[in-house]
């Protein structure tokens, strides 16, 4: 059934082909008039013939001058097509893009493959044409062949197509470019390039952290409602529209260094294919900067400011310096300190600006969650707030399933006895427990946490006799 539609569509083309041939031969003798007269005709015959309608998106845009810039629309229809041409083209075209996790397929030229949606059958083809043009062109992107991906549809189908189908190729395809590419880590370092084109607020890098939340000790209950939490937001849009909030959220990680806040927002990146801002408070000479920083943040995205407290703590310290020097004085010194107060802060996560964006997270971490302001981390503005804590057995379990792939030993009896014993982060387990040698010996490396595990306990004991003393 479907080559048989296809085979239709190619043969309406066909004579469509053989009708405007003869109509050329004809006009050549025939005076000018007449062939214009003519060829208002000649435009009805043919579409009164062909049911068919054709829309077609080129690969180049107008850039300006003789620039060609890549259209969007286009990369996101290719997109789209990647996973249909790679099962049903019969010649495909693989390459790799800078930036992508794999190869990234596309049908090939000339090639043609079907889809369906909703019942309505779509043909998508990939043409090249060759502009015409005698002029020496110092751009050569100007003059080379340019591809155009071509849907054909019947024409009964045009509400469909144009309100519907091409909204979910669009939709999809830049879903799956997201998808495909590797995540971001940004920071906001300015990008001083050469050119004025170049510069830009953040810098960023590829990020390939291998941390997942499978890597994560802590209570698997936590570990799943957090997980849970995460997937919600990322697939609540009707839900914040319906009430009418911005699509956003805010966590807060708190906890003793070395328990897992930064490995967790790596887990929570890839959990959801977001880019990561890291925004270094310090960094940001004042609250207007901060605004343009975060407007310029995607939307998909985690904005993470750690060690919030201490950040903040530079806002109090340069008030207090403010008083004791001259006001002079003070402008000097203070042009690389940072001006962003907490009102600032509070704007740019509450202000209406943050409305402008979609599925926004902000997580800011401290190990010191009773010095934080108030104002800073209430539900609402904080609306998750998450403690991450000393290791507990299950976080020593997965440790040595990972490390030692053990599922038991006769020296877990004594491990779980002092992990109960003392406080020790899952930074100090996973440290003490890692194999030092290439060879993994489990009985070694068990002996060493149990080692490192009670000098934590003698050292606790002694502190604790000192301030009796
Ligand atoms: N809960 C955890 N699960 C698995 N690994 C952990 C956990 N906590 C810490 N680690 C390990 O310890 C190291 C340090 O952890 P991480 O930087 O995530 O802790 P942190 O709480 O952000 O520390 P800090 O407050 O000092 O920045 C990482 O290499 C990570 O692999």
């Amino acid at each position: 059934m479907m080559s048989s539609m296809g085979e239709t569509v190619m043969r309406m083309g066909t004579l469509m082909g053989s009708i405007m041939f003869i109509y050329t031969m004809i006009q050549q003798f025939i005076p000018r008039q007449i062939s214009d007269y003519l060829s208002v005709y000649m435009h009805r015959i043919t579409a009164f013939l062909n049911p068919y309608m054709e829309i077609s998106f080129d690969e180049f845009t107008s850039g300006g001058g003789e620039w060609l810039k890549l259209s969007k629309a286009y990369t996101a229809v290719e997109a789209y097509l990647g996973p249909k041409s790679s099962k049903f083209a019969k010649r495909l075209k693989a390459r790799i893009v800078k930036g992508n996790k794999g190869l990234v397929f596309s049908m090939d030229d000339y090639e043609e493959i079907v889809d369906d949606f909703e019942g309505v059958k779509i043909w998508w083809s990939l043409g090249i044409t060759v502009p015409e043009t005698n002029s020496f062109s110092r751009y050569p992107s100007a003059t080379e062949e340019r591809r155009h991906l071509t849907l054909t549809f019947h024409q009964k189908h045009r509400a469909i197509v144009t309100k519907s189908y091409l909204n979910h190729v669009i939709k999809e395809g830049k879903a799956s470019m997201i998808e495909n590419r590797n995540i971001r880590l940004y920071s906001n370092n300015a990008n001083q390039g050469y050119y004025e084109y170049k510069k830009t607020l953040w810098s960023h890098v590829e990020f390939e952290h291998p941390v997942t939340f499978d890597h994560l000790a802590m209570d698997p209950a936590k570990k799943q409602e957090i997980i849970d939490d995460l997937v919600t937001f990322s697939m609540g849009r009707d839900y914040y529209l319906k009430i009418g909030k911005p699509w956003k959220r805010g966590y807060l990680l708190y906890g003793p260094p070395g328990t897992g806040k930064s490995s967790m927002i790596a887990a929570m990146a890839k959990l959801l294919h977001y880019d990561i801002y890291d925004l270094e408070l310090t960094a940001v000479r004042d609250n207007s900067e901060l605004k343009k920083l975060l407007h310029d943040t995607s939307n998909k995205s985690i904005t993470v400011i750690e060690d919030v407290d201490c950040s903040l703590d530079l806002t109090s310290r340069r008030e207090k310096k403010k008083m004791e020097e001259d006001e002079k004085e003070v402008e000097e010194s203070n042009e690389d300190i940072s001006r962003v107060t907490l009102s600032g802060l509070l704007n740019v996560i509450d202000g209406l600006w943050s409305a402008c964006s979609k599925e926004r997270i902000f997580v800011f971490t401290t190990n010191y969650v009773e010095e934080l302001d108030p104002a800073l981390i209430r539900r609402g503005r904080m609306d998750k707030h998450i403690e991450l804590s000393y290791c507990c057995f299950e976080g020593f379990k997965l440790f040595a399933k990972i490390y030692l792939d053990l599922e038991s030993h006769e020296l877990f009896g004594t491990i779980r006895q002092l992990i109960h014993e003392v406080n020790v982060s899952p930074a100090d387990v996973a440290e003490n427990l890692m194999p030092k040698t290439i060879k993994r010996d489990s009985q070694v490396c068990l002996q060493n946490l149990i080692k490192a595990l009670e000098k934590i306990k003698e050292d606790g004991k002694l502190k604790a006799e000192e301030e009796e003393e």
